[in-house]
């Protein structure tokens, strides 16, 4: 049964456009077995206890691409806010262009670099859609 309104928590997850040399960024996807298996998504994750979302970002892109970046390479552009059935997200969105080393999943997900205009090819959250314009304005 779906929870009242009242009741949905907030979720705060943090994510980040990598963008690349060519203006391309990277979209993972989720893997079977987990809520919105399938779908393709900025890296990121639910921000942790003490954790910044600027530092949540840095931790997630080691975890799950084996890169590394810094706090100040990360620049905010947007968020999202969406209802979820269960939770109500909040997901700022940063896009970082300077980090160290080739992405690589951790977690057997498929990467692809995509071109902001093409984003639409892939299935995303709804949550993401509105993030898309931002993106192509930018890159
Ligand atoms: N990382 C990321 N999460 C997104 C995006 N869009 C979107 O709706 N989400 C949602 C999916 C999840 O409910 C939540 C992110 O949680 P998560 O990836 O840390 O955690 P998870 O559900 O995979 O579960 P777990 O790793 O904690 O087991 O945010 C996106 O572009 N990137």
């Amino acid at each position: 049964m779906s929870q009242p309104e009242e009741s949905k928590r907030l979720l705060l997850v943090a994510a980040c456009a990598l963008v690349d040399g060519d203006g391309r960024v990277l979209i993972a996807q989720r893997p079977e077995g987990k809520q919105l298996a399938g779908m393709w998504e900025f890296p990121g994750g639910k921000v942790e206890p003490g954790e910044t979302p600027e530092e949540t970002v840095v931790r997630e892109l080691r975890e799950e691409l084996a890169i590394e970046t810094k706090v100040a390479c990360l620049a905010p552009l947007t968020f999202a806010s969406h209802a979820y059935e269960s939770f109500n997200l909040l997901m700022p969105l940063f896009v970082c262009r300077r980090y160290w080393g080739i992405p690589q999943a951790q977690e057997g997900q498929a990467l692809k670099w995509v071109r902001p205009n093409k984003l639409r090819d892939y299935p995303m959250p709804p949550a993401d859609e509105p993030l898309i314009p931002f993106l192509i304005d930018l890159l």
